[in-house]
């Protein structure tokens, strides 16, 4: 495939106000069109996001030759619809989290893609950014010893322009919860330290209508260590997590979103209790996900059987299961 890889996105998501500019700008990248169920917004957005073409529907984006990846940030029960559809049309998919409604609707994405040899990837950035890389860097060389303990957490008050009944984070049967939206981030984190999947959850939430507006989970591991997480869309804004070893830990107060200036860091605590800062390369999270994804597209690397984002769905579907297996306990 030649360089830059072309980029089409589907629908004009609030999200999308961070990627067209990374898309815009990673040099292997290219935005080629907006597709929209109204043209009114597409033509708005095209304007705002210097986007040459509008398209009038997400099919005809998926039909055109000029396009080689979808970027689907739909509500979270149109995911699998999309990404399936994308990959019989040829195109590689960048789905936003959560990736779908359960974990077999996410292992049909991800067959459909390796099915149609397209490549696949979530859109949780922070794993793409260089802070990540560097904290790999630490746990590879073993400076905190073995790793006993994942905590983490995300929250945040809500606040939207979006009608709450127009809101699909409020509606369980499109996706939404605390859980799906903001311990994705966590469960994800937890997996990507400890690069397995748990051998037993146990999660508790407290909810609000039909989905969690809270939810707390755990998790053990086969090598003995566990992971905690709480998430919440009616607390404080929190976004931190703590790698813990035998021989010293990392904390990192804004996980899900590295500042994107010189400000992003983490700290490193020994045995002593002496702190280390450790300042990380400025880069924008959205731009290295974008050209990352873009360069294993444009390097072939097809392999989706491995997706993290399908472990983190996996793991969803525990911890909703342990949770509503205790929703009736204290009914007299
Ligand atoms: N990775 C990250 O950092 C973040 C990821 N996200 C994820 O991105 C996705 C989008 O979230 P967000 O930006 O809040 O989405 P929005 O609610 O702002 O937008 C969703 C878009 O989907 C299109 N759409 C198609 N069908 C429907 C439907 N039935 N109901 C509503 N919208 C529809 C609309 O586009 P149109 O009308 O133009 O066709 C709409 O603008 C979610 O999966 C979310 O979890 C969100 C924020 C951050
Ligand atoms: O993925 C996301 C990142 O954080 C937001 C809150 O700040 C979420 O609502 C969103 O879906």
């Amino acid at each position: 495939m030649q360089s830059p890889v072309r980029w089409g996105i589907l629908g004009t998501a609030r999200i999308t106000r961070r990627v067209a500019p990374a898309i815009q700008s990673a040099p292997a990248a290219k935005l080629i069109a907006i597709a929209s169920r109204s043209e009114e917004k597409a033509k708005a957005w095209a304007e705002k996001y210097e986007c040459p073409q509008i398209v009038e529907s997400y099919e005809q984006l998926l039909e055109r030759d000029d396009v080689d990846v979808v970027y689907i940030p739909l509500p979270p029960h149109l995911h699998a619809e999309w990404t399936i559809k994308a990959a019989q049309a040829g195109k590689h998919v960048l789905c936003e989290k959560p990736l779908a409604l359960n974990a077999l609707e996410a292992e049909t994405m991800v067959n459909a893609c390796q099915q149609a040899g397209v490549c696949f990837e979530e859109g949780v950035m922070w794993y793409h950014h260089p802070r990540a890389t560097q904290i790999r860097d630490i746990l590879n060389q073993g400076r905190l010893g073995e790793i006993r303990r994942v905590t983490s957490a995300f929250s945040f008050p809500w606040q939207s322009s979006v009608e709450p009944s127009e809101e699909y984070r409020f509606k369980q049967e499109q996706g939404g919860g605390s859980l799906m939206d903001l311990g994705w981030y966590c469960v994800g984190a937890s997996l990507w330290t400890l690069g397995m999947l748990p051998e037993e959850v146990f999660g508790r939430e407290v909810l609000d209508g039909s989905v969690d507006e809270s939810f707390s989970g755990w998790m053990r591991f086969a090598n003995g260590a566990e992971a905690a997480f709480d998430c919440s869309r009616n607390m404080t804004s929190r976004r931190w997590i703590e790698i813990a070893g035998t021989e010293g830990s990392i904390v990192c107060d804004d996980f899900t979103r590295p500042w994107q200036e010189e400000k992003t860091r983490f700290w490193i605590h020994d045995a002593q209790g002496n702190a280390e800062v450790v300042n990380c390369e400025a880069a924008t999270q959205e731009t290295c996900l974008i050209e990352n994804f873009s360069q294993r597209i444009l390097t072939g690397q097809l392999d989706n059987q491995q997706s993290l984002g399908l472990k983190t769905q996996q793991v969803m579907d525990r911890l909703l299961k342990s949770a509503k297996s205790k929703r009736n306990e204290n009914e007299f």
